[in-house]
């Protein structure tokens, strides 16, 4: 496929294409453009025009547009699925609802967008007043992983189209079919050229093009700590803005008066969702000691039901998007072995006759781990959980801050008062207490530390894509 640049297909410059792999079988499905410098600088400068106009449009009529294209993105489900499904392996179930809570998104922004306000505070001085206005920040760089390649740019794309800037999104190069046909849906949906362009290739080659270039007034990326640190860097070299949201290793703390079926259940679906390729799913869990014998087994026998296979089979998981992801599970389990644990179920790569082709992991849960190992210190990004037993609910908090990431954490206790006060030490952007839900559109979502810098979704989403303005207005 084509860069998307100024609501046409456009080849990039260097005439070359990379694969797009099936990860499910191996087989190539689609290409996508290798961009260069000079393709960055034609679909920023084709953005920056369009946001002459784009922020003079009034925000309703954005508004409109913005639930047009979430109404065609449900139009079009089956289709956006579908190739999510082909280019990232997820059972299509969890394609269809990564379409319609990302549709969903698009239409709370929408909303959101309505609401900003600036403020003019009370001087009471005779014929002078301070104004405080919001004013779009400008052209948006939005880069994407590809675990989640429609959510992950929905949350900058919709903010910042309702807020007036305009976007260049570049996905990931494993997973960028999905995104460059969302592109085509909003064009269907009237956007003006220009407003929202997708330029793919290699983030090496062109990341810091896309971030340097005079024209970039904000980066919004989701992905790697180290990629995004090294794009933190250039960006501040630049003073340009930025909201970076990145890895993650978060601690499930499941405490003495704990319900354990509860949080087995939650525990397990969302550790393993998506084949473990979830920035925020539970990687290291905290049991009591005096339920931990209780917590294994039933997780265990939980964990164990799972069913791997292709997206259009009944499968609750399918492979790991690509060679490098999985052998970070792999090496992840063999650090653990090495250093003492215990692999309770899975731990090995799936063979055989259906998996041969995909890089299948199973479900896989390990007890006797401590803080040496990397399984309890390090992002996996695939299906392995670190399990060890506290004693006190102070040693339970120690270990889980004990960690350079805080994206998110969870605490299961049946008392309030214990899980909030938990919840207040624990040094994460989100804590969910009772049950791991996914993260809501109207709350903001991101992290602290390692895990990253700004917050979006909410009003606080939308807010990001603004720059404040005081006018003094003397009459
Ligand atoms: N915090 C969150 O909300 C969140 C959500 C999903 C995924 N993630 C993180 O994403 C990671 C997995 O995704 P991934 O493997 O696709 O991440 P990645 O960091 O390898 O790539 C992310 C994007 O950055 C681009 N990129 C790579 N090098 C670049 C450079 N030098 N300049 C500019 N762009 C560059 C890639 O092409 C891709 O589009 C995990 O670490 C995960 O925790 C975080």
């Amino acid at each position: 496929m084509e860069n998307f640049i100024n609501g046409m297909w456009t080849k990039p410059r260097s005439e070359q294409y990379a694969d797009v792999f099936n990860p499910c079988t191996g087989e190539v499905i689609e290409t996508f453009a290798c961009s260069n410098i000079e393709d960055v600088n034609e679909a920023l400068h084709v953005a920056n025009l369009a946001f002459k106009n784009w922020k003079k449009t009034p925000v309703a009529q954005r508004a409109v547009l913005q639930h047009k294209a979430a109404t065609l993105m449900r139009q079009n489900a089956e289709r956006l699925a579908n190739s999510l499904a082909s280019e990232l392996g997820r059972p299509l179930a969890g394609c269809f609802t990564e379409i319609s809570r990302s549709a969903d998104l698009l239409d709370f922004y929408a909303e959101e967008g309505l609401r900003m306000k600036g403020e003019i505070p009370l001087h009471n001085l005779e014929g002078e007043k301070a104004l405080i206005v919001r004013e779009a920040i400008g052209v948006v760089v939005a880069i994407t992983p590809f675990n989640y390649p429609i959510t992950l740019l929905v949350m900058k794309l919709g903010a910042a189209l309702m807020a007036g800037c305009t976007v260049v999104a570049k996905p990931s190069e494993d997973t960028p079919i999905s995104t460059l046909i969302l592109a085509e849906i909003f064009m269907e949906a009237g956007y003006p050229p220009g407003v929202f362009n997708v330029l793919t290739g290699w983030g090496y080659e062109i990341g810091n093009a896309l971030i340097e270039h005079p024209i970039t007034a904000k980066i919004a990326f989701t992905g790697g700590t180290s990629t995004g640190k090294r794009i933190g860097a250039t960006a501040a070299m630049h003073n340009k803005r930025i909201t970076l949201e990145l890895g993650g290793q978060s601690p499930a703390i499941v405490c003495e008066d704990a319900d354990i079926t509860t949080a087995v259940i939650a525990i397990v679906r969302h550790a393993f969702a998506n084949s473990g390729q979830f920035c925020y799913r539970v990687n290291r869990v905290y049991v009591h000691k005096t339920k931990y014998q209780a917590f294994l087994a039933q997780a265990v026998a939980l964990a164990q039901k799972l069913k791997l296979g292709n997206p259009h089979s009944n499968a609750d998981m399918g492979p790991i998007v690509n060679q490098k992801i999985y052998q970070n599970s792999e090496a992840q389990v063999l650090d653990a072995l090495e250093k003492g644990a215990t692999v309770l179920t899975g731990g090995q790569r799936l063979r055989g006759e259906e998996y041969d082709k995909g890089w299948y992991f199973p479900p896989t849960i390990i007890s006797d781990t401590n803080h040496s190992m990397k399984i309890m210190t390090e992002e996996t990004f695939g299906p392995v959980v670190g399990i060890m037993p506290f004693e006190t609910n102070e040693e339970a908090i120690a270990l889980a801050n004990d960690s350079e990431y805080g994206l998110a954490a969870y605490v299961f206790s049946e008392q309030v008062g214990t899980g909030l006060r938990m919840a207040e030490s624990l040094e994460a952007g989100s804590v969910w207490i009772n049950n791991i839900s996914r993260s809501y559109h109207d709350v903001p979502f991101g992290g602290v530390k390692q895990s990253g810098i700004g917050r979006e979704k909410g009003h606080y989403g939308i807010e990001a894509y603004t720059e404040l303005k005081t006018i003094y207005l003397n009459y």
